[in-house]
């Protein structure tokens, strides 16, 4: 006999509860419901799981079977050309374009821009004075992006890239991502009066980026999705190309910005990580080769525990369009449902002791796609996940070797919602000692 998922009634609460503290408030959800537990998020019922077999089932399925999710209120924010928003058929001729420029020899081409950024933003670092290092990170994420899509290479251009979709990324209240209701201009007040003035400039700024890549064709991103034809030999008009790019930046910079902040405070706080870490690092000599670090070990099971430790996505959602069994649970087509990452992340039968930071969990472990998924599963797994993890460990085989950091404050940071991703409180503050 089918029984309806549990979770809380009252869907208001629920959806700030999400909105503030999804960690908190899915931890809460299965100790006082189980696994899996629902709740109404932007005028969807979400059923969440934090169960490997439940994962399994979600990231295998047809993908015909499911949709994005949350197409409602997403739509207008990120563009209803999003590769994150569409689905179907669009959906797989938009991956297949985009994907090829994050992997392979085209991602390792960007190994040496990734180093030459760090070490110039870390240059800025002075002694005994206070910074953010998310936003030297952030620094460092927007310019790699930058010129992977639009190939701008000059620093102040790229500055300008990064001001503009910062402005759009700092104008996104929670509030708009998850509520149609919100986006409505109702006054200068308002959040979404100053999302859409922020997302006009930077609409703006993209299509002065296409017009000069019609001109002139390089080696990006934009170019790439400019010489596209369909069968009828159409090309990508304006709007979709605007939608697409803007996504590529938002969702490929911010990201990866976290986890690198995220590495720092842990990192500093486990002085015997970090030793064995930059001993790794040493072993390879000065400026080793951008495939010796890649393939580091320690260094890869940092990476990985970093990505446990605090999921920067909380989940990673989908629709159903056809019934789904699931246990005792039958779920009606217009259902979500969703991978709760950190409730995954966080199995004590999966990651004993899973609060502290112990990157020689991974060690010689095979992880299964189905109990590690910062980066999401199936047919959406995130298509930056390989070179996110390349720009963490280029990244950090500059930074670590090379500074001597302090954490100011001994409190470890909680996370805090940014807009879909969640990151340290206070971008993790750092000093340098010498
Ligand atoms: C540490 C860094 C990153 C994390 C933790 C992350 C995480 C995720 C997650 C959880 C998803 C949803 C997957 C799903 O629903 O199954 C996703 C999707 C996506 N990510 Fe990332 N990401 C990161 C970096 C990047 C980078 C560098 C790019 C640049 C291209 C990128 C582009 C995208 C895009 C375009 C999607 C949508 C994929 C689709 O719907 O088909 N991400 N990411």
């Amino acid at each position: 006999m089918s029984r309806s998922v549990p979770g809380p009634r009252f869907a208001p609460l629920a959806a700030y509860r999400f909105a503030v503290d999804p960690y908190g408030f899915f931890a809460a959800c299965k100790r006082r419901y189980g696994d899996p537990f629902a709740f109404h998020l932007g005028g969807q019922r979400l059923v969440v799981t934090g169960e490997p077999e439940l994962a399994r089932v979600l990231f295998t399925m047809d993908p015909d079977a499911t949709r994005s999710f949350g197409t409602n209120h997403l739509g207008a924010v990120l563009g209803d050309n999003s590769l994150i928003v569409v689905s179907g058929a669009r959906h797989r001729r938009d991956r297949k374009l985009l994907t090829p420029p994050f992997h392979g020899a085209r991602m390792r081409s960007y190994g040496a821009i990734i180093r030459e950024a760090a070490r110039r933003h870390a240059a800025a670092w002075k002694v005994n004075e206070p910074f953010s290092m998310q936003r030297t990170t952030q620094a460092i994420s927007l310019e790699v992006i930058a010129r992977a899509v639009f190939g701008v290479t000059d620093p102040e251009e790229c500055a300008q890239v990064g001001a503009s979709l910062v402005a759009v990324i700092d104008a996104l209240h929670p509030l708009i991502l998850f509520s149609r209701q919100a986006q409505r201009d109702l006054g200068p007040l308002t959040p979404w009066r100053r999302f859409a003035a922020a997302r006009a400039r930077a609409e703006a700024l993209t299509l002065r980026q296409i017009a000069r890549r019609r001109a002139e064709p390089a080696d990006d991103i934009l170019s790439l999705m400019l010489a596209v034809r369909d069968e009828e030999g159409r090309a990508l008009a304006d709007d979709e190309l605007v939608d697409e790019l803007l996504t590529l930046l938002f969702a490929g910079h911010e990201t990866t910005a976290i986890a690198l902040a995220w590495a720092f405070s842990w990192l500093l706080r486990a002085p015997a990580v970090f030793a064995r870490l930059r001993a790794e690092l040493a072993a390879l000599g000065p400026d080793p080769d951008f495939e010796a670090v890649a393939a580091l070990p320690y260094l890869d099971a940092v990476c990985h525990e970093v990505l446990r430790l605090w999921p920067i996505l909380p989940m990673a959602p989908r629709t159903l369009v056809k019934p789904l069994q699931l246990g005792p649970h039958e779920l009606e087509p217009g259902t979500g449902i969703a991978v709760g990452t950190a409730l995954l992340h966080q199995n004590p039968d999966l990651y004993p002791d899973p609060h502290t930071f112990r990157p020689e969990r991974f060690l010689g472990r095979k992880v299964s796609p189905f109990e590690f998924t910062p980066f999401g599963g199936g047919h959406r797994r995130c298509i930056g996940a390989a070179f996110a993890l390349y720009e963490m460990k280029q990244a950090l085989a500059v930074l670590v070797p090379e500074h001597d950091l302090r954490l100011v404050g001994t409190t470890p940071p909680r996370p805090v919602r940014r807009n879909l991703s969640l990151g340290p409180a206070d971008g993790v503050l750092v000093v340098r000692a010498g």
